[in-house]
């Protein structure tokens, strides 16, 4: 970069303002807006590190950093594909998310952003779906298999007791 003026190629990156990350919600830390954000609005332009298969196969899923990954297609390079002699190469990864991507939580009833993979440009963009009102939690949809219990998931009846005073009678019982 040369001084003031001068045109840069390049692709441009976003945050939007009046985003405010909270650290202590019941998921966890969560992205949280601190002012109305219309519909429509890019929240991050987001890089990503796609991870070599094999690699996030036997380190990167037995770490805390596999709850921070997305799926990610993979491109197998032009040695790898010499090399395979003929054997299958993946077609699927994961990639860790840098930036605010990674801290939007999952909500399948109130997801009000969306995201969208940029794969020759290794970016994830994430977009809000509606109009937010300052204080509202920012999520995103995982989709549906979640490695975690889902804080918002209506407990399920028939699994548990139908209500507080049954616990309390079990509780009883058990002293
Ligand atoms: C990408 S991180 C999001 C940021 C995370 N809350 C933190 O504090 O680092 C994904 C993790 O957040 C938590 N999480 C996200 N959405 C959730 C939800 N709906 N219910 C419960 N936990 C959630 C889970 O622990 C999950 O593995």
């Amino acid at each position: 970069m040369e001084g003031p003026g001068k045109k840069i190629e390049g692709i441009p990156l976003k945050r939007a303002e009046g985003l405010v990350l909270i650290m202590d919600t019941p998921k966890g830390r969560g992205v949280f807006a601190s002012k109305d954000i219309p519909a429509r609005t890019v929240l991050e332009v987001a890089p990503v590190i796609v991870l070599d298969p094999v690699e996030n196969d036997q380190y990167i899923k037995k770490t805390v950093l596999y709850h921070y990954t997305y799926n990610w297609p993979y491109k197998p390079s032009e040695e790898e594909k010499a090399q395979a002699n003929g054997t299958k190469l993946p077609t699927t990864t994961q990639a860790v998310i840098l930036g605010l991507g990674s801290m939007f939580n999952h909500s399948t009833m109130n997801q009000n952003v969306g995201w969208d993979r940029d794969i020759d440009n290794l970016l994830i963009t994430y977009t809000t779906l509606r109009d937010i009102k300052a204080g509202e939690e920012l999520c995103i949809s995982y989709g549906q298999r979640l490695t975690f219990k889902d804080t918002e998931e209506e407990p399920q009846s028939e699994n548990g007791p139908e209500d507080w005073t049954e616990v309390l009678n079990i509780i009883d019982l058990i002293d």
